[in-house]
């Protein structure tokens, strides 16, 4: 087939004008799109601004409760969990992520009372509970030891979907996890809780402020190249996500956002499933700052980012700017 050549084809025609950029336009966003990632900490009337992610706090439960509830009124349907957990009960093994009234727990029960009709996604991964900020438990020479941490992350999974998480999302990384949780849903019962895989989670350089938010920062020793990603490596990606679709995975992530399009688009080619990238803390600052330095419009900064992830192959983005956008697309 052949098509028309300039002056007869124009590629401007059709975007003179707003109504016709906007029928023409091959992605749309929506607050449905977005997954708002959370901060949940203890006491009663607490916020406690992040300063690595201004604009972003930790929120006690009761007030956790009216955060859902403005994202339910802008239409974002699900919500992540993450918990700063208190120095004291957090130890070498995490232990706390198997407390069924820790502060996950108890947020999770309390957004489900009062905002049933928002879904609830957990993080699965020791980090927020352990002493030494790693995600697993650690051999006498500071390795992650992969299946023993499969048995802990099976606990707290078991526990996050008693409370009443609806989708498990584990983030840390090692090999076997997902069939292991899959399993272990289905025979507590558990059938209808999805996962959500992190399945390509890059050891990146991005994820600074989250550490601050989940007040693992200053006790994480050495870093997570062990069993998260190296950036260099995109096919190694796609094995990571065969696996996981294998496992039993309802959904697959790549982590993070904006400097890893190139894998959502091939993820996203390869396997046809829904995909969801998370815009990471890191990726939250960078715009924040820019807006701070006068170099952009937040607004349109937003917009254009997390349109990119649509124009990639996503199905849905975690951005810290769920609110925002949520509200700017409502009107
Ligand atoms: N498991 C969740 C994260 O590591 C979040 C990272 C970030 O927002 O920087
Ligand atoms: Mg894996």
């Amino acid at each position: 087939m052949t098509y028309a050549s300039y002056p007869a084809l124009r590629l401007r025609r059709p975007r003179a004008s707003a109504w016709s950029r906007a029928m023409h336009a091959e992605n749309r966003l929506s607050p449905a799109d977005f997954i708002w990632p959370l901060f949940v900490t203890e006491g009663q009337g607490v916020e406690e601004p992040i300063a690595a992610l201004p604009g972003v706090s930790r929120w006690s439960v009761d007030l956790m409760v009216q955060r859902a509830k403005e994202a339910r009124d802008a239409g974002i349907p699900c919500l992540a969990l993450f918990p700063n957990t208190q120095p004291e009960r957090r130890s070498d093994d995490g232990v706390e992520a198997l407390n069924s009234d820790n502060l996950m727990c108890r947020a999770i029960r309390a957004i489900k009372d009062a905002v049933p009709d928002i879904g609830i996604l957990t993080d699965v991964a020791l980090d927020p509970y352990t002493a030494h900020g790693q995600d697993g438990l650690l051999d006498e020479a500071g390795y992650v030891l992969n299946d023993a941490t499969i048995d802990m992350l099976i606990g707290q999974s078991l526990n996050q979907a008693a409370a009443g998480a609806d989708i498990i999302a584990p983030s840390d990384m090692m090999d076997g996890r997902i069939g292991a949780i899959r399993e272990a849903l289905e025979e507590e019962g558990h059938a209808n809780v999805q996962i959500m895989a992190y399945s390509a989670k890059y050891a990146s350089a991005f994820y600074g402020p989250f550490r601050d938010a989940v007040g693992s920062r200053g006790l994480l020793k050495g870093d997570k190249k062990s069993y998260q990603m190296d950036p260099a490596n995109s096919e190694e990606a796609l094995r990571e996500v065969a696996l996981d679709l294998e496992e039993g995975a309802d959904s697959v992530m790549v982590k993070p956002g904006l400097p890893y399009l190139d894998i959502i688009a091939r993820v996203k080619d390869a396997f046809a499933v829904p995909v969801f990238a998370y815009q990471v803390s890191g990726e939250y600052a960078m715009i924040e700052a820019a807006v701070a330095a006068g170099a952009g419009d937040r607004d349109a900064l937003v917009l254009e980012t997390l349109m990119a992830f649509k124009r990639a192959g996503c199905s849905g983005v975690l951005t810290y700017h769920a609110l925002h956008a949520a509200r700017l697309l409502h009107g």
